[in-house]
């Protein structure tokens, strides 16, 4: 039997005034391509899950923020082939710069009702009925 490794991925769901959530789409050539995500990514060694999120915020969509505008949603747990993903889901209403793509990705605000038309990787669909109730 192989056992998978778990793999620790922070994802952000940032909430604008009007209730809408940032979605940015997988570029071409990464993994799950074209699906898409919540800002986020890999806890690297000795990161907080925050710390990521602060940092990857920063990196990938140009907008700061601070743990303290950081509060715990809920979670995915999801199996890949390679890995198992545990994913922590956070919410983020106040932080400072308009989201602008870093890295190439496109952009989307996006109600929570309208998030099934937007295809999205399998260990994100059963986050969306969180984000239904809380916005
Ligand atoms: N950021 C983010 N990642 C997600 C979401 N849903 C989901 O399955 N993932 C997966 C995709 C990746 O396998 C992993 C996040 O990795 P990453 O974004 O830091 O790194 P990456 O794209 O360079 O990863 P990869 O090409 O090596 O797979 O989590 C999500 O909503 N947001």
């Amino acid at each position: 039997m192989t056992v998978k490794p778990i793999l620790l991925v922070a994802a952000c769901a940032l909430v604008d005034a009007d209730g809408r959530v940032l979605l940015a789409q997988r570029p071409e050539g990464k993994t799950l391509a074209g699906l898409w995500e919540f800002p986020g990514g890999k806890v690297e060694p000795g990161e907080t899950p925050e710390e990521t999120l602060i940092r990857e915020l920063r990196e990938e969509i140009g907008v700061e923020t601070r743990t303290a505008c950081l509060a715990p949603l809920t979670f995915a747990s999801h199996s890949y082939e390679s890995f198992h993903l545990l994913m922590p889901l956070f919410v983020c209403r106040r932080f400072s710069g308009v989201p602008m793509p870093q890295e190439g990705q496109r952009l989307k605000w996006v109600r929570p009702q309208k998030m099934r038309d937007y295809p999205m990787p399998p260990a994100d669909e059963p986050l969306i009925p969180f984000l239904i109730d809380l916005l």
